[in-house]
């Protein structure tokens, strides 16, 4: 069984095909890097994925389940990261992870304990009780962290989930990450932090207009081409090498 397989998934907002015929499959303990241009369509794709989006064509499964048939049941075996969350920020983190934890029908004593745990390993263990409107948006990335992954989910996705944090919690992130992998798990990592997703990934699917245009090993990706990093193969295959020309151009207009 896949851990996530997409046939034929197209998408359309009002008269125009954000998601054209995307076909993808992952196996259970991958680290797949999900990349592509603003606007390509990596958060519509997750978002479909994790059943927030029900009207698309095409099927998508998660863990051998049907996202459309089956909405609750996926919820369940999923975690989700977003990006730009707006958190209940009149809350605590333990306020926010109690009230996640039972939407999940953790128990009480586990979330407590869980929860504090976490928080602590992230170096929130002594704000854990403040409320988060004072927070950075590193620390609040970090609760954010923690709420997908609270319930132990088999499947992760994340949306740019180093947002804001600090280099130190960058490589934390990284190291769970690479353990979470170990453990079985299989993680959905959309980014534009290119040397992380080149490091990290065991696969990498880049999409552009909506369509999947690489799909490979950063050692594949690299044998094709003649650039080194992943950056320039961005680059190249979503048809950027005009940044010289266009930072000129930025220059003089801003001149004027
Ligand atoms: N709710 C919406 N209504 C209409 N159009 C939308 C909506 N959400 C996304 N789009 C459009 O769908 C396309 C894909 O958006 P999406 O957010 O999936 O891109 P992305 O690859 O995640 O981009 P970014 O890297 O900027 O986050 C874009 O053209 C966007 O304008």
């Amino acid at each position: 069984m896949k851990a996530i397989k997409i046939s034929n998934l197209q998408k359309a907002y009002g008269s125009s095909l954000v998601l054209k015929d995307v076909n993808l499959e992952v196996d259970s303990g991958e680290i797949i890097g999900y990349i592509g241009p603003n606007g390509a369509g990596k958060s519509t794709t997750i978002k479909i994925l994790i059943g927030m989006i029900p009207d698309y064509a095409g099927s998508v499964e998660v863990m051998g389940l049907d996202v459309k048939t089956n909405p609750m049941e996926v919820k369940r075996l999923i975690g989700y990261v977003p990006e730009n969350a707006s958190l209940y920020d009149t809350l605590s983190p333990m306020e926010y992870l109690r009230f996640l934890g039972s939407l999940y029908q953790l128990e009480t004593d586990q979330i407590e304990e869980k929860a504090t745990e976490l928080l602590r390993l992230f170096a929130l263990y002594d704000q854990r009780d403040d409320r988060m409107t004072t927070f950075s948006k590193g620390m609040k990335q970090k609760v954010l962290l923690i709420s997908g992954i609270l319930h132990n989910p088999e499947v992760i996705f994340l949306d740019e989930p180093l947002s804001g944090l600090d280099a130190n919690a960058v490589i934390l992130v990284k190291e769970i990450l690479s353990q979470l992998k170990h453990a079985g798990k299989t993680i959905f990592y959309s980014s534009h932090i290119m040397d992380v997703v080149e490091k990290i990934s065991d696969r990498i699917v880049l999409i552009n207009k909506g369509t999947i245009i690489a799909n490979g090993t950063f050692e594949e990706l690299k044998s094709q081409r003649e650039t080194g990093s992943l950056e320039q193969i961005f680059n190249q295959l979503t048809g950027n090498n005009e940044h010289v020309q266009l930072a000129e151009e930025f220059i003089q207009v801003m001149n004027r």
